[in-house]
């Protein structure tokens, strides 16, 4: 039976300034359930790094509210892990591989065996159990964001926010860490919301890929990803149906940036 684990409800965020109000967000429903893998596209500046605030307790809404878990978020939560594009600044280059990603379980009441194990664990999934020792600094752009990936693996975050997280890698790379998101999610079950500005990426990846308007955003499209949960580069992406879905969501978006798609009274 589907749970839900995030209620995003009658979201809405104005900015206020000496110089005027900018109201970033309209008015954002949806909800994600458990262990599924949504993504979040829209046209640029449509309010996607405001609503990913609201949701991880960074940013307080003007109006509405955001659930995790059954518990409203007021705050950072403790049961959410973030990954950014930013890896560079989000892994400190003085600690080791290892020292990364055991940083945030320095909060939890664990054992040293029960850190190791779980730290091993993390680095074996993203395809670094060779190098813990390394430095950040040592490690290619890649390989940094798989470090940033196993911190929040170990970590066991109820759910996994991820904010254009392989804008800054190149094509290849961005492949392959897109394989290991979709991994994640079907081997392990996590819960994952995954904002990107890539239309095709976001039909890869997700299971449901909603459509934000221009703002101030409303969800324009809340579209099922009828895609085999078995998804590889070549064979889903050579697929009619991979195509007339990325058709269909870049439709979408080129009509929320002419401001055409109609609001939904609710
Ligand atoms: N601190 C702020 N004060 C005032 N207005 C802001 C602030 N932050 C964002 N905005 C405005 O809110 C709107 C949404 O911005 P936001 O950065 O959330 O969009 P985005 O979809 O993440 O953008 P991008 O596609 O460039 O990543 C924009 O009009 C932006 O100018």
């Amino acid at each position: 039976m589907p749970e839900t684990l995030l209620k995003v409800e009658h979201l809405n965020k104005v900015y206020e300034s000496s110089t005027g109000n900018v109201e970033a967000i309209g008015d954002i429903s949806f909800t994600m359930q458990r262990g599924e893998l949504v993504c979040i596209v829209g046209p640029s500046g449509c309010g996607k790094t405001t609503l990913l605030k609201c949701i991880a307790g960074l940013l307080r809404p003007s109006a509405g509210t955001v659930e995790l878990d059954g518990k409203i978020v007021s705050g950072p939560p403790a049961n959410m892990a973030l990954v950014f594009q930013e890896y560079g600044r989000s892994l400190y280059p003085w600690l080791t591989v290892r020292g990364n990603v055991e940083l945030p379980l320095r909060h939890k009441k664990l054992s040293r065996a029960e850190k190791d194990a779980l730290i091993d664990d993390a680095l074996l999934a993203v395809g670094l159990d060779h190098a813990g020792g390394s430095f950040p600094w040592q490690l290619s752009g890649g390989m940094q964001q798989r470090v940033a990936i196993a911190r929040a693996v170990a970590y066991q975050p109820e759910v996994l926010i991820m904010d254009e997280p392989f804008a800054a890698v190149d094509a290849q790379t961005r492949a392959d860490l897109e394989d290991l998101v979709r991994s994640l999610h079907r081997e392990r079950g996590m819960s994952i919301l995954f904002v990107t500005h890539d239309i095709d990426e976001s039909v890869y990846l997700g299971e449901r890929v909603v459509v934000l308007s221009k703002s101030p955003t409303w969800v324009q499209e809340d579209l099922a990803i009828d895609l085999p949960a078995e998804r590889d580069q070549i064979t889903t992406r050579a697929m009619p149906r991979f195509t007339e879905l990325r058709t269909y969501v870049y439709e979408q978006i080129q009509r929320a940036k002419r401001g055409q798609a109609v609001r939904p009274t609710s």
